[in-house]
């Protein structure tokens, strides 16, 4: 006996009709209810949540042009106007029937006692109805997943030079459907740009579909990107839907696109070229309608050179490319980016309005940020939890002075390199200068001569 699922209220002035479908729909339906009286409909919608209403054409004895059940179905409608309202007429009038479905009703069943017929009616309308109620719901997490796209459109994207040249190319791209590459270090906001570049696009409205290359196994490759049919492997126990089919109509960002192994490069060029993909055990190919968008912090020119990256991939991922730089080469964007967070991350931990004072976004601006946009979030989230009152110093960064201190990629001084590189390795030491002498590849007394010259 397959599993009851369904409810239905059934409206009849018949009685005897309402218990004989009663009796015949109970071993189908979870619930069903039956009402004599028209006017307790509404009474009857506001305790349960019918997915049918069964209901009767004509009431009143003698009258049958069917107006009385179009007034009840209207009603009906006002209260819920998703509900599936299927009439029953014991008068075998197309006309009536046709107009009561231009009508909104969703099928009708005639008073002929064809039991199969009612069941086989009153089955589909339920499944038809079913889907409905998850398409809706479907649509109703579209809305949520767009909204936090757009919440997630809350960023600082600053004013260096490099940042204000990167703003104008993708302005100008992001409108076009051409496929961008995104390069730059972990943590540089390739991703936020991404986001960025799908929301300034025509696509803004659809969906941004994330993933990441880097974490998927090499195995698992074809089926998260084109999806697989039920029993295609031991462990596809259900068809599922690729990253490419669910993306279609919108933006599709790979991420760490360096980290593909050669097959995996081949089976996904071949899908670009022909914007179809099929899925693993299907048997023909889905068209898919994707903007392409793809990231790397690796160098992939040199690996085209040296045949760990495929050219004609590179060549079709990077119709235009971006270059994030990374936090040390554009500081002066280092006092908005870090207020940005300061006020986000105080807003989060209720801590009230903060600031930083001089020194502490001095210290900032001295980092070098390996981790870039990603780590000074991070230790701007931990200061705001330990500081101690609303106001954020040097200390309460918890970053050294000097610690990853960097000097600009255009500095060129030796003197302050190597007053670095001393500082650096007596650090890593924890202050044992033989071992630091050792690491810097000098005896002990030249290490302390240098200290010294350099009043370290
Ligand atoms: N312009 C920005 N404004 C605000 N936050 C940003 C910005 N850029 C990056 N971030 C934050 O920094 C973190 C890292 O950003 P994102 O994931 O985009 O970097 P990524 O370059 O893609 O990193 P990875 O190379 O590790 O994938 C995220 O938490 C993001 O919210």
């Amino acid at each position: 006996m397959p599993k009851k699922e369904g409810s239905i209220l059934i409206v009849d002035d018949n009685k005897d009709l309402l218990l004989a479908l009663k009796l015949y729909l109970n071993p189908h339906f979870e619930k069903i209810v039956t009402e004599h009286n028209p006017n307790r409909i509404k009474e009857h919608l506001s305790k349960h949540a019918f997915d049918i209403v069964l209901l009767d054409m004509n009431f009143k004895t003698g009258i049958n042009n069917g107006n009385e059940g179009l007034f009840w179905m209207n009603e009906i409608k006002q209260a819920d106007s998703e509900m599936a309202v299927v009439f029953i007429t014991g008068y075998s009038d197309v006309e009536l029937a046709v107009r009561t479905i231009k009508k909104g009703a969703a099928d009708f069943i005639e008073k002929s006692w064809d039991e199969r017929k009612i069941l086989s009616t009153l089955l589909s309308v339920y499944q038809l109805q079913k889907s409905k109620k998850s398409i809706t719901q479907l649509k109703k997490k579209q809305q949520h997943l767009k909204e936090c796209i757009n919440d997630q459109q809350d960023v600082f994207m600053g004013n260096s030079e490099a940042i204000q040249q990167i703003t104008k190319v993708v302005q100008k791209v992001a409108p076009t459907d051409v496929n961008v590459l995104i390069l730059g270090e972990n943590g540089t906001g390739k991703e936020v740009m991404a986001r960025h570049i799908h929301h300034l696009s025509d696509r803004r409205d659809e969906i941004f579909v994330a993933v990441d290359l880097g974490a998927i196994h090499e195995n698992l490759f074809e089926s998260e990107l084109f999806g697989h049919k039920k029993g295609a492997f031991t462990d596809a126990k259900e068809d599922r839907t690729g990253r490419f089919e669910l993306a279609s109509g919108g933006t599709l960002f790979l991420d760490e696109i360096g980290n593909l192994s050669l097959a995996a490069q081949a089976k996904l060029l071949a899908a670009l070229q022909n914007r179809e993909i099929t899925p693993v055990g299907g048997t023909h190919p889905i068209k898919v309608d994707i903007r392409l968008i793809c990231a790397t912090n690796m160098p992939l020119e040199k690996m085209v050179a040296e045949g760990s990256f495929r050219e004609d991939l590179l060549y079709r991922i990077n119709t235009i490319s971006v270059e994030l730089p990374s936090l040390r080469n554009r500081k002066e964007d280092i006092p908005g980016l870090a207020h940005f967070f300061l006020n986000k991350q105080s807003d989060k931990y209720k801590k009230g309005k903060m600031s930083f004072t001089a020194d502490a976004i001095e210290l900032m601006q001295d980092q070098a940020w390996p981790g870039n946009i990603r780590e000074l979030q991070h230790i701007i989230e931990k200061a705001v939890i330990l500081a101690d009152d609303t106001t954020i110093d040097k200390d309460d960064l918890f970053l050294s002075v000097n610690n990853n201190k960097a000097l600009d990629e255009n500095h060129f001084n030796l003197i302050d390199h190597e007053k670095l590189l001393i500082e650096k390795a007596i650090r890593n030491c924890k202050g044992n200068m033989s071992k630091a002498a050792k690491k810097l590849g000098i005896n002990r007394s030249t290490l302390y001569d240098k200290i010294k010259k350099y009043d370290l």
